[in-house]
């Protein structure tokens, strides 16, 4: 297995996960990288891991560059299992190495590994001197978790982030520019929507001091590494992380008998004759995670549930539930749906819309059983109305 220079003495060494199509409840349809860098210097430093299952391959991509048993510090930037899955099997093969982490990450590898670990301790803004280069340390909790902490390496102007800017792609290219911006801003924002959504206070936080870094490569621990399109990749992270989102609606839906899909599609006409692209989402067809990336690329968003014993379908349910999760803001929108005597679905929806802070300048739009067409016309107006509003 090769490794990847990627810089004076900087190296790709991570594991390549081909047939990753689910990953703690998102859809991956690319696969993932579990990425890991090696630095050479005075002292040689590995920085991040794989998940457990691809410990093999990153010890032999580490080969193919450094000794595994002459390596002095390993770097946690982030505990979760995709990254430390193979800890104690680099543990094992790196006797001499020190670990270098923060305060948090260190109790929650205690807690993961059932063991304590001797580490030391970086605050954020705490340097590491290796020879001619210095690792520097920032803390960036909740992005997005509490142990979350970037490296950076000033000399070579290179940021290893771990997650952040992370998309999940398996592929033979290791920079953005070798697969292209479409495909690696598509994947960065169906990371950003599924796992980073909930924490744009803290991305825009740690935008202000990334921001002001010289910056000639991002190397995250997912997908390929940013160095071609830093500028354009910044502006649009910053955007996401205000929930800034252009023009665009997004409809989702489920339906039993047709009639709420009926109303989805009314709502579509009136949206696009004010002049807004619309998506439109089945949740039968479209996987919860394949349909939050469009929620963070649209201006409105608006949900659709036929009542099913006296509640919402449990598929819009699911949707709800995770959506809710993800905190969206700045986003209007409304509930609607066909029951036949309760009307209980849309109402739910309208709850959870509410409870989201979103601007509704219709509540819900619930209609009995079939639609008629002047009930169609009246939900073609909705959209038509609101979509003068964006
Ligand atoms: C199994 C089942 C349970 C239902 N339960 C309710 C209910 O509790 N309250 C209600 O108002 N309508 C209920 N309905 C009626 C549907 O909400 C109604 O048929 C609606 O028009 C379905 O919309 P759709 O065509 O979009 O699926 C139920 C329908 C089915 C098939």
């Amino acid at each position: 297995m090769k490794s990847v220079e990627l810089k004076n003495g900087i190296y790709w060494v991570g594991a390549i996960d081909w047939d990753l199509r689910y990953f703690h409840g998102y859809i991956t349809p690319r696969g993932s990288t579990y990425n890991a860098y090696l630095i050479e210097d005075e002292k040689t430093v590995l920085v991040d891991m794989v998940k457990h299952y691809k410990a093999e391959e990153l010890l032999a991509r580490i080969k193919d560059v450094a000794d595994p048993s002459r390596i002095d510090y390993l770097v946690v930037n982030h505990i979760e299992p995709d990254h430390s899955g193979s800890f104690l099997k680099v543990l094992e093969a790196m006797p001499r190495l020190k670990i270098v982490t923060s305060p948090r990450a260190k109790k929650g590898l205690e807690r993961y590994y059932k063991k304590e670990f001797d580490c030391i301790l970086v605050d954020s803004g705490d340097e590491l001197t290796i020879g001619k280069r210095t690792l520097k340390f920032v803390h960036t909790p909740m992005v997005h978790w509490p142990d979350n902490m970037v490296t950076y390496i000033p000399e070579e102007k290179v940021l290893l982030p771990n997650d952040a800017f992370g998309q999940h792609i398996a592929s033979a290219a290791r920079f953005d520019d070798e697969i292209g911006w479409d495909i690696a801003i598509e994947e960065a924002g169906s990371y950003y929507a599924n796992i980073v959504y909930p924490y744009g206070d803290q991305v825009n936080k740690a935008l202000d001091i990334v921001g002001q870094l010289p910056l000639e490569m991002i190397a995250p621990s997912h997908g390929v590494i940013w160095r071609s399109y830093i500028p354009q990749l910044l502006p649009v992270y910053r955007r996401w992380a205000n929930n800034e989102a252009p023009r665009r609606a997004l409809i989702v839906y489920d339906t039993m008998w047709g009639s709420t899909q009926k109303m989805a599609l009314a709502l579509q006409d009136g949206l696009e004759s004010a002049g807004v692209p619309v998506s439109v989402r089945c949740l039968q067809t479209n996987h919860i995670s394949q349909i939050v990336p469009d929620v963070l690329h649209s201006r409105a968003v608006f949900i659709g549930s036929p009542t099913l014993n006296n509640g919402m379908l449990p598929s819009v349910g699911a949707f709800m539930t995770y959506l809710k999760g993800l905190r969206p803001r700045r986003k209007l929108g409304f509930a609607f749906g066909s029951y036949g005597w309760g009307g209980q679905g849309a109402k739910e929806v309208a709850a959870v819309i509410k409870e989201m802070g979103w601007e509704t300048p219709e509540e819900l739009i619930n209609i009995v059983y079939n639609p008629d067409e002047s009930e169609l016309e009246a939900v073609r107006e909705a959209g038509r109305k609101l979509g003068a509003m964006l």
